[in-house]
């Protein structure tokens, strides 16, 4: 949703901010001018996909109608990402782009988090590092990352009853004979974010870019939610400003070449010349041994797509940077609303069209759905298996599993699901292996896991045991479900198992068919 001109005052920092610089010479000007000839190319470009996919729509009888669902970050806009590059793999590279803005925002909100977090410990930590003096209380009302709760055994099947203890899960991990005092560690960090300060302040400008301004209430880690067709108006929410800048000279115009391959946003340029600038001091933050303590006690707890492009930031943070396919399937932003997607998927020679629709997982979002749910053919539920030591984000008194076994709960018995083909994605499957392998207890968080081994696999069985419960005792139809367990930011092996779900539903659908 762009804004419209007249909010925009002079004094508007944005503005301010996207002005060329003074001293824009004129070989600049006509790259710049070029740049933005290109991304309004672009975005028309794919408007006009926007409008044949509205065409397209209404043409629906015989379509495949497939529905993701989850809760939120279970993986459902990643695994339409793979969907995408399965069946529509030039339009994922129209967008790729786009997708630098989010990876741009996903690395400078980590940093944010991360020099926020520290700064709250260094307000609440005893002289001795190692003595966790926190209240549960005092944590919380601090604000600090995901913070666990007390325990509750909210689902029916009673799967969750522990309460974890970050300050026990602290003390066990703590293992430091720290090879700098106290003070000089401060000191380096607070040099850091002396440094990082004006990358990190774009955070809100990054946020603003992508959602058009929209601000959503309740994301509490400060994410942003984009709604369907956010890569053209990124780029539009760029270009428009500019344009109302430069667009208005003809000549200047009809010099532009077309052949510039990157938008040049000039926020973007600006992020990029700051990453470029302050790599090693990224990487010496991420590095540092208070940062590096911190996630060891888990003070400090930082989401799967902070570490990959933090591992990755020597890539990310070249001038030249353009995400990489692996990069988009790892870069987060927050669906809202419902997106609708649509392929040709070809089998035995015959093509069919399908919709799919990927929807917003968080608890103010679920309400959306229900529309979708009467003419729906088939549903993947998404669940992702790794979260059992995590709270949602939207009521941090819900272990994220539980919360994902009430929502299967409510899927496998809405009246207007009951003929849907169900399968059922146990998802990050690779994120669990990693926590087990690192030594998380489950027990510590699901008290009913009991003394059972704590290895992946019987971690991982345990899990499904309790989703095809829930799926048997909700099932007065008899419908099959089929489970997979996937770690949908694997390409090759989430392609396979996509093939074998178009199969499945297929022969539903030639059955559905035959019977009409
Ligand atoms: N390592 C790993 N990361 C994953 C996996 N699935 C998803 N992710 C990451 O988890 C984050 C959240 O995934 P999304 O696909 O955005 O989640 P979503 O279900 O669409 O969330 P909402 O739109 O908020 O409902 C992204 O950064 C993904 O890259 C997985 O199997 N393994
Ligand atoms: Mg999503």
């Amino acid at each position: 949703m762009m804004r419209t001109p007249s909010i925009y005052s002079q004094d508007d920092p944005i503005t301010e901010a996207l002005k060329p610089p003074p001293t824009e010479t004129e070989a600049e000007r006509i790259a710049r001018l070029s740049a933005e000839a290109e991304a309004k190319r672009i975005s028309e470009r794919i408007d006009e996909d926007l409008r044949e996919e509205r065409e397209r729509l209404r043409r629906k009888k015989g379509d495949v109608k497939l529905l993701l669902l989850g809760q939120a970050e279970s993986g459902k806009s990643t695994l339409q990402k793979q969907f995408q590059l399965m069946y529509r793999p030039n339009s994922l590279d129209e967008e790729r782009i786009s997708w630098k803005t989010v990876i741009y925002f996903n690395v400078v909100h980590s940093l944010k988090h991360i020099l926020t977090t520290l700064e709250q410990w260094d307000d609440v930590l005893d002289e001795d590092d190692d003595s966790v003096s926190l209240t549960e209380e005092k944590a919380r009302s601090g604000g600090l990352a995901d913070q666990p709760s007390p325990s509750h055994s909210l689902h029916p099947g009673g799967l969750v009853n522990g309460s974890p203890n970050s300050a026990a899960d602290a003390a066990s991990s703590s293992n430091h004979s720290h090879p700098w005092t106290k003070d000089s560690g401060a000191n380096q960090i607070a040099a850091l974010r002396r440094k990082l300060s004006p990358l990190v302040s774009t955070d809100t400008q990054l946020a603003d870019r992508l959602s058009g301004g929209i601000a959503v209430s309740g994301s509490g880690k400060g994410s942003v939610y984009v709604r369907t067709g956010w890569q053209a108006r990124t780029i539009e929410n760029a270009l428009g400003r500019l344009s109302r800048r430069s667009y208005n000279d003809k000549k200047e115009r009809q010099s532009i070449s077309s052949d510039v391959q990157v938008v040049q946003d000039i926020l973007i340029l600006d992020v990029a010349r700051m990453l470029a600038l302050f790599e090693a001091d990224i990487k010496e933050l991420w590095n540092h041994p208070t940062v590096r303590g911190m996630i060891a006690k888990r003070r400090l707890k930082l989401d799967e797509w902070s570490e990959f492009f933090l591992k990755h930031i020597a890539r990310v943070a070249s001038p030249d940077y353009i995400p990489s396919t692996d990069d988009i399937l790892h870069a987060r932003i927050q669906t809202m609303g419902i997106a609708e997607h649509i392929f040709d998927v070809t089998i035995h020679g015959k093509s069919v069209t399908w919709h799919l629709f990927d929807v917003g997982g968080a608890r103010g979002q679920r309400h959306s759905w229900v529309p979708y749910f009467d003419d729906a053919n088939a549903i993947i539920f998404v669940a992702p298996v790794s979260a059992f030591d995590q709270y949602l984000e939207e009521d941090p008194r819900v272990n994220r599993i539980d919360d994902s076994l009430q929502l299967f709960t409510q899927i496998c018995s809405n009246a207007l699901l009951k003929n849907v083909h169900l399968v059922l994605f146990l998802n990050k499957t690779d994120l669990l292996k990693a926590k087990i392998d690192k030594g998380l207890r489950v027990r510590k968080y699901i008290t009913s896991f009991g003394d059972r081994a704590n290895d992946y696999e019987t971690v991982l069985n345990y899990f499904r045991a309790h989703f095809l419960q829930v799926h048997r005792r909700n099932n007065e139809n008899r419908r099959v479900l089929y489970t997979h367990f996937t770690s949908v930011v694997d390409t090759k092996a989430t392609q396979r198992i996509i093939g074998n779900v178009r199969d499945s539903i297929f022969r539903g659908y030639l059955q559905s068919a035959a019977l009409v």
